[in-house]
């Protein structure tokens, strides 16, 4: 396909997801209708969309309009093309620019505060303002306008980093260690292949952010502690721990079974021993009981723009109190002398030391240790408490 006819494609999957549709949907439906599409037609398309979604607003602003063609033209003039170029009607590309949009293209650009701060939903600037600060929210908000880093986790308990590096360059993946986390590798080339490599499938590299890794690096874990991995989901952190502390007997329980499914399997991949426990049955006590919350996960939203203008007042409202409530029943499952880890993907310290600050309330537990890391450390924002029960 030309760079026009992506465009257009982009333009025509934008309508679809403006008008409410899910992008992953919207950009799979598209691809079973347009066979002809190779996977590289694809990826260029799916990156157009995503990059529309997370820089809705200020392109929006530069194209004058809300619609696919005016994100388009938006991204366009924000990469400094001329637009007319590619929107000329050539067959399969976008119809020639209208008297409108010529005028809207004329006008002149918004300060490159003013577009970060369009590209963030707007109710949410003061709480992202007053949880970071002024200055580095603006920071923020800029880092938050592009791609995120694709970043893989080395499973320590298989491979080093320096061996886990040079099996993936032997299929073609570029990775370089990060500073962040001592398990934390940046794919720099080829991420489009560590779904089919080797490496992958034996259980040496799992995808995952650094900001997770590395506050995973910081959890107490004594050799045969008891975990408790509360809110496991797809089993991200317990995995994490058990590359670290194999002789640990780490335990996985969600409300929701469904969200684990995976884990087995993965566990096996990896060589590592996890329990995975029935939802409402978390057993206990444990040396370590991990809480990695449900929340807004605006840490992540360069991943998942979508989720960032879904989310309002009344869920943030809604998510905030279900923390409170998890963070309770978590308490009970923590023998004396251990540890409660409560974790988000969030930047909002309503989600954050707010509710580490409840909860060492409610308990009388003191808060031992707080890391709170933003995307200005290169990884997603991410936040945790360790709680320590007294003995
Ligand atoms: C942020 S996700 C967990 C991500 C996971 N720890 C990982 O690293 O892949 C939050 C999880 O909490 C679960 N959850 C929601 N309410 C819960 C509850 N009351 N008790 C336990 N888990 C709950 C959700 O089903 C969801 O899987």
């Amino acid at each position: 396909m030309t760079p026009a006819a992506r465009l257009q494609a982009a333009i025509e999957i934008l309508d679809f997801t403006q008008a409410g549709a899910p992008a992953e949907q919207v950009l799979t439906n598209w691809a079973r209708a347009h066979r002809f599409a190779g996977s590289g037609d694809r990826a260029a398309i799916r990156d157009l969309v995503y990059d529309a979604l997370r820089c809705r607003g200020s392109f929006a602003a530069l194209g004058g309009g809300a619609g696919g063609r005016a994100l388009m033209l938006g991204a366009l003039r924000a990469r400094g093309e001329d637009p007319a170029a590619l929107f000329d009607g050539a067959r399969h590309a976008p119809a020639p620019l209208t008297e409108a949009e010529v005028a809207a293209l004329a006008a002149p650009a918004p300060p490159a505060e003013a577009l970060a701060r369009a590209d963030w939903p707007a109710w949410l600037l003061a709480p992202l303002e007053d949880s970071l600060g002024a200055a580095a929210a603006a920071a923020v908000l800029a880092q938050m306008r592009a791609r995120a880093p694709v970043f893989l986790r080395v499973n320590l308990a298989q491979i080093s980093r320096t061996a886990a590096i040079a099996a993936l360059a032997a299929e073609g993946i570029e990775a370089v260690p990060v500073a962040l986390a001592g398990s934390a590798l940046e794919v720099r080339a080829g991420a489009r292949k560590i779904a089919g490599c080797a490496a992958y499938r034996d259980g040496l590299v799992e995808l995952q952010d650094a900001a997770s890794q590395a506050v995973a690096e910081t959890l107490p874990l004594a050799p045969g502690a008891r975990v408790l991995d509360y809110c496991a989901g797809g089993g991200g952190k317990a995995l994490a721990l058990a590359a670290r502390a194999p002789a640990a007997q780490i335990s996985a329980h969600d409300i929701d079974a469904g969200r684990m499914r995976d884990l087995p399997e993965r566990a096996a991949r990896a060589g590592a021993r996890i329990k995975v426990l029935r939802p409402g049955q978390p057993g206990g006590p444990y040396d370590l009981v991990v809480v990695d919350a449900p929340c807004s996960g605006s840490g992540t939203w360069r991943r998942t723009p979508e989720a960032k203008w879904r989310l309002t007042p009344a869920r943030l409202a809604e998510l905030t109190a279900l923390q409170r409530e998890i963070l309770t029943a978590a308490v009970a499952l923590v023998a004396p002398g251990g540890t409660l880890a409560y974790m988000t993907c969030s930047l909002l310290r309503a989600e954050n030391d707010a509710q580490a600050d409840w909860i060492a309330q409610e308990t009388g537990w003191p808060v031992v240790a707080r890391r709170a890391l933003s995307p200005l450390e290169g990884a997603d924002g991410f936040y945790c408490a360790q709680l320590r029960r007294p003995a």
